[in-house]
């Protein structure tokens, strides 16, 4: 396996299972008991730990993505159908090498230590299918994101073009498609032009992920690849799978393919169908200011999605240059008294005449949720459903200029959210999604399994699941990125607050709110 010939001096942080001791045949009875038994598996887990903590020599840690050879050892490789391919005839060089790695961090000191790396992604040399064995499935999970299509048509042109790879089943409607519906035979034809399209060709749902039943029916299938497209949850949905395949010793490799339109996956640069988003949230922005700066002291306020994180709300902004204050869920705000948001908005109009703000529909929701005591819903996947931040913070600003300050303002509210999600890719996120399915693709062929394909400072790696799903990237206020928005909108940054939140709001406008909140349900 391509680990071994890394220099002795590397360590190894791995995610992947720990190694199994050699077994003479690992299709036995006696091998498949040994990988169901909990108690030697969680004694290789310990063995593996240590012998994998710290660093050597020159640090350079390499977290490592599973192999279908740690629990397959004698699964038998083939020379890379690649090294025929036309296309790639006068590539210099057609293969990475296993020595390639992807640096997580690349500025450094001239003394610190390497650091820690991935697995540059990419063609092998060797691959651990046989073309006309793959029978190859692709599953979309979670809320849509632009782009998705665009990732299962380059899966099945990246399979069937560049590894002849003909056998290949589309999972329709998520995870509970796979044991609950008919599967789709999908080929070149078929998804030629679906990357016009917003969505996903194989739609989607949340909920519904049960281990057992999904692997049964991969097994039952025939399957034995599976590439999943989705976001944090769908990729710990993936972690799941591919636990409970390698569990059973299934030659099965498991690709996750990173999607979410809320940036919010860690370790990559950033998720596909983001920089669509923030191009489309323009449009909205824009609107909004024609229409505040034609009327007299004009409120523009536009929700953008961003559960918990602020990312696309972040950047439209810095896009538009026509938004005077964004509002993120990692950086709390507050309405009244000196620094609040309804001094900030009385200067900009007084300044202006108009103002937009731009907040991300996770923003201030402790905020709201202290007026207006919640139920705590969630949606089928268990994540928290949010309250409308946006329709509340419109009335809070209408009720405070009429009420308190006795002035006219001329409040209009954009909320896109659903229209920057549905619609297909952009240039630049159509190239993104080729080169993840096209890197997907070379990874499960080349037998790497349990892993998520993405850039890493641009240079496309795998990525062990859990380290994807253990944390979520958010919007790092101590970050200079935070601060050159603060420079370029030059809102309060709300951090030294004297923050006056109101104990409870006046009856009348909690009776408002209260019917808001009917109305955006
Ligand atoms: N912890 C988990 N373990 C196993 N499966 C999960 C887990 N969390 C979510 N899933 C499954 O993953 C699928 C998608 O999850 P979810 O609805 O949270 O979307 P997501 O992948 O996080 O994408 P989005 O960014 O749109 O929220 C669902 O089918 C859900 O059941
Ligand atoms: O209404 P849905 O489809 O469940 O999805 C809404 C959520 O999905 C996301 O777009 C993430 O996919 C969030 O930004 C948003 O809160
Ligand atoms: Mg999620």
């Amino acid at each position: 396996m391509d680990l071994l010939l890394y220099p002795s001096s590397i360590s190894f942080k791995s995610h992947a299972s720990p190694p199994r001791p050699n077994f003479p045949n690992f299709n036995s009875k006696k091998s498949r008991n040994f990988l169901r038994n909990p108690l030697i598996w969680r004694q290789n887990c310990r063995i593996r730990a240590q012998s994998s903590n710290g660093t050597a020599g020159d640090g350079f840690v390499l977290e490592d993505v599973p192999h279908l050879t740690d629990f397959l050892p004698g699964l038998l490789s083939y020379p890379n159908p690649l090294q025929n391919s036309k296309a790639y005839a006068i590539v210099r060089q057609t293969f990475v090498t296993p020595e390639d790695a992807v640096a997580e961090n690349i500025v450094v000191q001239k003394d610190s230590p390497r650091g820690v790396h991935f697995r540059r992604a990419g063609p092998r040399e060797k691959v651990y299918f046989k073309s006309e064995e793959v029978r190859a499935c692709i599953v979309t999970c979670g809320g849509l994101c632009p782009g998705i299509n665009t990732v299962i048509r380059e899966l099945v042109y990246g399979l069937n073009y560049m590894y002849g790879v003909d056998d290949i089943l589309g999972i329709e409607g998520g995870y509970r498609g796979f044991y609950s519906k008919n599967t789709v035979s999908l080929t070149p034809k078929l998804v030629n032009d679906i990357h016009k399209r917003g969505g996903t060709f194989l739609r989607t749902s949340r909920g519904g992920h049960d281990t057992n039943k999904i692997v049964d029916n991969i097994e039952d299938r025939g399957i034995n690849q599976v590439y999943i497209i989705g976001g944090d949850g769908t990729q710990k949905g993936a972690d799941l799978i591919f636990k409970e395949v390698e569990k059973r010793g299934l030659q099965v490799a498991v690709a996750g393919i990173p999607k979410t339109i809320d940036n919010d996956i860690a370790v990559i640069d950033k998720s596909f169908g983001f920089d669509t988003a923030v191009e489309e949230a323009q449009r909205a922005i824009n609107a909004a200011h024609v229409e505040v700066e034609s009327v007299e002291n004009g409120v523009g306020i536009v929700k953008l999605m961003g559960r918990y994180s602020g990312f696309i709300a972040m950047y439209a902004t810095l896009a538009s240059r026509d938004v005077d204050c964004c509002l993120i869920p990692e950086s709390p705000f507050y309405l009244e008294g000196r620094g609040g948001l309804f001094e900030f908005v009385e200067e900009r109009l007084k300044e202006n005449g108009h103002i937009v703000i731009v907040l991300a529909e996770g923003a201030g929701q402790d905020y709201v949720a202290q007026e207006l005591h919640p139920i705590d819903e969630k949606d089928a996947s268990g994540n928290r459903l949010l309250l409308d931040v946006g329709l509340w913070l419109s009335q809070k600003i209408k009720d405070h200029f009429t009420n308190v300050r006795k002035m006219a303002i001329n409040m209009k509210y954009i909320d896109p959210t659903y229209m920057i999600r549905a619609i297909p890719s952009n240039a630049a996120d159509n190239v993104y999604c080729t080169l993840l399915a096209q890197s997907a693709v070379h990874g499960a062929m080349a037998g790497y399994t349990g892993f998520t394909v993405g850039p890493v400072n641009s240079r496309h790696a795998y990525i062990p699941i859990a380290r994807v799903t253990e944390t979520q990237n958010t919007v790092k206020l101590t970050d200079r990125m935070w601060a050159r928005l603060l420079a370029s909108t030059n809102q309060p940054s709300f951090l030294n607050s004297n923050e006056v939140i109101p104990e409870k709001a006046d009856q009348e406008t909690m009776e408002v709110v209260n019917d808001m909140r009917i109305t955006s349900i």
